[in-house]
């Protein structure tokens, strides 16, 4: 098949809030890229987003999707929508790029990514630590054996701002649940005999939602894996991995990673330690927080990025627009397989936690 590597692909954004606000930089930085449209449940909100970054069709969610010129949808609504979104989208045969979590459970998630492949439409959940290439270094320097066989693993995502408005688990803990699945299990999901919950317990928003979770997970080959996730306090939202001969230490932020560390053993009985190798692998230089001309009182103003290492969405933006362009209906860096085992996990989690 002969691939057109420089075809413009055409975004359409659902959802006008804060991580459309990022995301729609990146987008009108990537090469032979175009904001078509922007779709809202309000024709003020699709205006005003659509004026502020100048993006031609301003119209509804349901007009987005249909849009004959449309390539791919960006689901950017909360996550409560996004299996409806996802429907939407894939009902007139969009490429999907849907945030996280793009499902409240693995079931729900491969019908959708079943619903995809029978129409041969790509779909990615925007898990979008994936794409970073620091986590790449990550799963080759495990493969190389230089901190020895990887026995165990944490990661802590606790953050202050979101309690009560939706889940921890699928709003930080995912990515908890992610990093552990990237550095303790092997090159193929195993189906059946994936990773086994032997420990959950949380605490619960008055409105239900979880809002702190911790978690012990048993993965195949006798590794363990510990994650804690809350929308109610703090915690400095790093992960470790360790080996049998040193570790690998991914600091704040571990979710979207630009700098790894390799502390190795050196000494007899484990009292050495080398110096920290460092790996820095900086956020896309060429993509840029935007200029708009906001018309809020202060005239022109420079937006910037509501989230830490925003530039670093381009990653996974940048591998849509391949695999649209390839005709490709799922990314090796966050297969299907991987997308919904996470979710089984954060299911199961969620299930033993409220025994
Ligand atoms: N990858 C990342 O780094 C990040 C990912 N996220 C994920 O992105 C998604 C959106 O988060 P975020 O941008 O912070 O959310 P916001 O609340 O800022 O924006 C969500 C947008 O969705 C639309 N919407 C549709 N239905 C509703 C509803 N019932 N209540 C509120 N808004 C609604 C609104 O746009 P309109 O009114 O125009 O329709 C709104 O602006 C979440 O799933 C979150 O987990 C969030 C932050 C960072
Ligand atoms: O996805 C996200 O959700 C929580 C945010 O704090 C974080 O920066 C973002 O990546």
């Amino acid at each position: 098949m002969t691939t057109n590597t420089s075809r413009n692909i055409n975004w359409a954004i659902l959802g006008t809030g804060s991580i459309a606000n990022d995301m729609v930089q990146i987008l009108k930085q990537l090469p032979n890229t175009t904001v078509l449209a922007v779709g809202s449940r309000t024709p003020e909100s699709a205006n005003r987003f659509g004026q502020k970054w100048d993006i031609p069709r301003c119209v509804s969610y349901e007009e987005a999707c249909s849009d004959a010129d449309i390539d791919v949808v960006y689901i950017a609504t909360p996550s409560v929508r996004h299996p409806d979104d996802c429907k939407m989208a894939l009902k007139y045969g969009k490429a999907i790029l849907c945030e996280k979590s793009m499902a409240p459970d693995h079931l729900v998630a491969q019908s959708i990514l079943d619903k995809a492949k029978s129409i041969n439409v790509l779909c990615v959940h925007g898990v979008w630590s994936r794409f970073f290439p620091a986590m790449a270094k990550i799963r080759q320097i495990i493969q190389s054996g230089d901190i020895g066989e990887v026995r165990s693993a944490r990661a802590s995502f606790c953050q202050n701002d979101g309690a009560g408005c939706c889940s921890a688990l699928a709003e930080t803990g995912i990515y908890c649940a992610q990093f552990l699945q990237w550095v303790l299990e092997d090159d193929e999901v195993t189906g059946g005999n994936g990773p086994i919950v032997k420990g959950a317990t949380q605490t619960l928003h008055e409105n239900g939602f979880d809002e702190h979770v911790t978690a012990i997970i048993e993965f195949p080959g006798k590794k363990i894996g510990t994650f804690e996730c809350s929308l109610a306090h703090t915690s400095e939202r790093s992960a470790t991995v360790y080996g049998t001969k040193g570790v690998i230490d991914v600091c704040f932020p571990f979710w979207c990673p630009t700098q790894v560390k390799v502390t190795k053993m050196t000494g007899l009985g484990s009292q050495q330690w080398s110096e920290p190798e460092v790996h820095n692998f900086p956020l896309p230089s060429d993509i840029l927080p935007l200029m708009t001309s906001d018309t809020g009182e202060g005239g022109c103003t420079k937006p910037g990025f509501n989230f830490v290492n925003s530039q670093g969405l381009a990653y996974e933006a940048a591998e849509v627009n391949r695999c649209v362009r390839e005709g490709l209906i799922q990314t090796s860096l966050f297969s299907s397989a991987q997308c919904v085992e996470i979710l089984r996990l954060i299911s199961d989690i969620r299930e033993y936690a409220s025994k």
